[in-house]
């Protein structure tokens, strides 16, 4: 195997100029999953007052199959590990449900300040 890491703790500057673009690239890719996912909460908090001003139930697993499917098959286009996919949707709408359950909380016995 071929290495610039001598043991002395020198990198070749290319290799340390090529680590950098791609942590470039690396943090811009972060930023924009961030704001998606602002984006995304900013809209299930919308559908959250709306089920409970309509006492509709928090979680809507029927509607989760599908888009578990669906993700699935765009990870497997995209050579993503479908798994992995799936996981991550799984722990976003995890913590959607829990806004969910917050809002037709409040919605129902009035907002209690302290809690989460
Ligand atoms: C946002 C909704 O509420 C929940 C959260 C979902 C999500 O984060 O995509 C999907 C289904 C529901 O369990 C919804 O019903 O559309």
């Amino acid at each position: 195997m071929t290495t610039s890491n001598n043991g002395t703790g020198d990198v070749d500057p290319a290799v340390r100029e090529e680590l950098a673009r791609l942590r470039d690239s690396i943090d811009n890719i972060d930023a924009a999953v961030v704001h998606m996912l602002a984006e995304r909460f900013k809209c299930t908090q919308q559908v959250g007052l709306l089920k409970a001003r309509h006492q509709l139930p928090p979680a809507d697993p029927a509607r989760e199959a599908r888009q578990i499917a669906r993700l699935r098959a765009l990870a497997e286009d995209a050579k993503l590990d479908p798994a992995f996919a799936e996981k991550f949707l799984n722990f976003i709408v995890a913590e959607v449900i829990r806004h969910h359950e917050r809002i037709a909380d409040e919605t129902l016995n009035g907002s209690a300040p302290g809690r989460n």
